[in-house]
């Protein structure tokens, strides 16, 4: 049986999680706080004592429109830190271009665990991750034209990523989408949605990792 920590940036989600996998010693869960620099550091100190086989972050995520609808399951090939680089005249450079280290995590789980779920609502793919939440239509476009195969945007993956992979265990993760990537809306998040659709894609994980 393979050890699982699941990492969720706030307890709602850590609930949905919960209710997906049920009471299981093999799975657990705990939250890494909000942003890439919290989830990082929180996961390295749980990675400290505790070995799992897989570290997951799951969570709720912005969509890109036409790439991700509400209520649809991203599984991530890669999470990429989106905004950590340096702007210049002729546009944003990464972390990796300046020659400053990583932006980027890959993995193979996501197309490994892929056929246990629908076809019609699930993608697998990059997943952006920022520390600022995009909030404007000036946002969503340079993120959509500088990212285009971007299937959604949250605030933790490519945090927990870089401590998993510090410590050398394999990571995914997955997100299900509340809103759309772009100008402010609170009111437009479907947040019971996502937090449905999160239960039952880790009810999903959990029978494909078994
Ligand atoms: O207030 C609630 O009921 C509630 C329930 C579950 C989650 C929340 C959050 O505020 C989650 C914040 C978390 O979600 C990610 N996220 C979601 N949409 C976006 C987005 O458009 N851009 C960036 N991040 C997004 C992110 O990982 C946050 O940590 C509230």
């Amino acid at each position: 049986m393979k050890n699982i920590l699941i990492l969720t940036a706030v307890e709602k989600e850590r609930k949905a999680v919960q209710d997906g996998i049920g009471t299981d010693p093999s799975w657990q869960t705990a939250l890494c706080g909000f942003g890439p620099v919290e989830a990082a550091v929180r996961t390295a100190v749980l990675l400290g004592t505790n070995k799992p086989d897989i570290v997951i972050n799951a969570g709720v995520a912005g969509g890109f429109a036409g790439r991700s609808s509400i209520g649809d399951t991203v599984l991530g090939s890669e999470s990429i830190l989106a905004d950590l680089g340096a702007e210049s005249p002729d546009g944003f450079i990464n972390a990796e271009d300046l020659g400053f280290g990583k932006n980027t995590w890959h993995t193979n789980i996501a197309e490994s665990v892929l056929p246990a779920f629908p076809a019609e609502t699930t993608h697998v793919g990059q997943i952006l991750t920022v520390s600022t939440a995009t909030g404007t239509d000036s946002g969503e476009r340079n993120l959509r034209i500088r990212y285009p195969e971007a299937f959604a945007e949250a605030m933790e993956g490519a945090g927990v990523a870089s401590a998993a992979d510090a410590a050398g265990i394999p990571y995914l993760e997955l997100r299900t989408i509340s809103n759309k990537v772009g100008p402010r809306d609170l009111g437009g998040w479907e947040l019971s949605r996502a937090l449905t659709a999160l239960t039952d894609s880790l009810r999903l994980l959990k029978e494909a990792l078994k």
